[in-house]
């Protein structure tokens, strides 16, 4: 088959009821292996709260024998010419892109957030391998000037194997993007699976896994067990998390014992700042984009705190409570003209009810929201409107840590010094929206506040090749970007007496 030619199917003829994967188990040195304790735990439809299957839970040993057929893997997929090893990937992009549809169908079911947003994961997925694929050739090294008598070269080489683990809010975009750079890289991976959503990883292993030689891609579905157990294993190389700080934080220290290099994508509680000229209209509607209501907030880059300043402060409230109600209605996920979807379980529903009663409780103004939908069908699955909470000061529990959820809050502000001491007050630095006609406001902002990820008169978006990741401890690294190839790299020098 041509690696460019697309047989996807057209939107919406698929039956959700047809979609979820046959396996269970695990999959890696290119079969399907059950778990070694013969577990397997249910997995949901968050917003039905019903179970839709199981999948296998790995243990330690389970990741013994996935690392060891990475590693029995590694050297034939590290000497495999690069254009060899990217016409392979780009295969992989391919299938993506012809499941499309049945793979974000599967999110909608396992994950609650709605098919039409989860379409673009699969594709940005493939997109993702595909940019990997074609710079593999720009894993160059250098040569340092030496003399006449010396020749002095650097090579980039691969790690060995490498650990993927992975959070739960896209994990068909995370499980199929994030093994691009370093299979392009020479690595072999070990990918696992967010444990609330493993399905979409388990149909990934059933269509590409096959493309690849055995044991270069092994995807595990598994809980915290089996990614304690990655950060430990001797052969793993590296070990990368897309996750909260506290995991964060978990796994740079067991990683520690064996100086394993870690890359670290983790929690955001990002700023979005209105300067008073900025054009009210445009904003409002980055406002609420920037909320990813879509999937019910829970996206690491929403621009979750809106500091707008006090000229205008009470026209974007109004705009952004009547836009966010026109545009978000919760719904079922495998619903094609659903807008908003449901949060993953009972345990991020209770923490976000939490969080949202604080605010009520420390006397923040409930704009719109707060409490579960009395639409129809709705009652058993994890749904919370968008809310917004409005004059909210930066000591309020709601304004200092990550709900993961549908709720935004908005502060008002007057003084420039003041709003950036509140703007980057917090620990984490992940994004942050600037809104301003001035480009001298706009760059000033961008250098003052701390973020990683800086949209101006924009929000939301990620653009393949611009390095997406945190400051503070928002994370360690960037993704999506070439220098992420380069994190699956190591610089070897060779220095050649040339005068022997
Ligand atoms: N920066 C980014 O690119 C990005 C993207 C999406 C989500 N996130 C963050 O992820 C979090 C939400 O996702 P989550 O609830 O799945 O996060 P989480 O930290 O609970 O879990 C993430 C992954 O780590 C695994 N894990 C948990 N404890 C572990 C341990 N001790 N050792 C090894 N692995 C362990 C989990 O099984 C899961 O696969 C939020 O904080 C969000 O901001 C960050």
């Amino acid at each position: 088959m041509s690696s460019t030619v697309s047989t996807a199917p057209k939107k919406g003829s698929i039956d959700p009821a047809t979609v979820i994967p046959t396996h269970r188990d695990l999959f890696y040195g290119g079969e399907w292996h059950a778990p070694a304790s013969g577990r397997y735990v249910p997995t949901l439809n968050p917003g039905l709260n019903r179970q839709v299957g199981e999948a296998a839970d790995a243990d330690a040993a389970d990741v013994d024998a996935a690392v060891k057929a990475a590693h029995a893997a590694y050297p034939a997929w590290r000497r495999m010419k690069p254009m060899e090893r990217a016409a392979i990937m780009r295969r992989a992009a391919t299938v993506l892109r012809d499941h499309a549809e049945e793979l974000a169908l599967i999110d909608a079911i396992n994950t609650g957030n709605p098919v039409s947003e989860m379409i673009s994961d699969a594709n940005i997925a493939a997109a993702s391998l595909d940019y990997f694929a074609g710079v593999v050739m720009e894993l160059k090294g250098s040569t340092i000037p030496m003399g006449d008598d010396r020749l002095n070269y650097t090579l980039r080489e691969p790690l060995g194997v490498v650990a993927r683990i992975v959070a739960y809010n896209h994990p068909f975009m995370f499980v199929g993007a994030k093994i691009a750079a370093p299979l392009a890289a020479g690595n072999t991976v070990v990918m696992k699976s967010a444990e609330p959503a493993p399905l979409s990883g388990i149909r990934l292993a059933e269509l590409i896994g096959p493309i690849f030689p055995p044991g270069v891609l092994n995807i595990l579905s598994g809980g915290k067990e089996c990614g304690q157990a990655l950060t430990v294993h001797p052969l793993v190389k590296k070990i990368t998390l897309i996750g909260s700080v506290p995991t964060g934080k978990a796994i740079m220290r067991s990683a520690a014992d064996s100086l394993k290099p870690v890359l670290l994508e983790l929690g955001g509680k990002n700023a979005l700042i209105g300067f008073p000229d900025a054009d009210v209209k445009a904003l409002t509607d980055g406002l609420v984009r920037g909320m990813n209501f879509t999937w019910a907030g829970q996206s690491c880059g929403s621009t979750s705190r809106a500091f707008i300043h006090a000229s205008i402060y009470d026209q974007v409230v109004e705009g952004a409570a009547r836009l966010t109600c026109e545009r978000h209605k919760p719904g079922m996920a495998t619903d094609w003209s659903t807008t908003m979807g449901c949060v993953i379980n009972q345990t991020q529903y209770d923490k976000i009810m939490k969080y949202i009663l604080s605010g009520k409780e420390e006397g923040a103004r409930l704009v719109i929201g707060g409490k579960h939908p009395d639409t129809e069908g709705l009652a058993d699955g994890f749904f919370i409107e968008p809310t917004i909470f409005a004059d909210v000061n930066a000591d309020m529990t709601i304004a200092r840590e990550e709900i993961f959820g549908p709720v935004l809050s908005m502060f008002k502000w007057e003084d420039e010094d003041e709003l950036f001491e509140m703007v980057n007050r917090v620990e984490l630095g992940l994004t942050a929206s600037i809104w301003t006609r001035d480009l001298v406001t706009a760059h000033r902002a961008a250098q003052r506040v701390e973020a990683g990820y800086v949209w101006i008169n924009d929000t939301s978006k990620h653009f393949l090749g611009a390095p997406f990741g945190g400051y503070k401890q928002s994370g360690i690294g960037r993704e999506e970007c070439f220098e992420e190839l380069l994190e699956f790299s190591q610089i070897k020098n060779v220095n050649v007496n040339l005068a022997p």
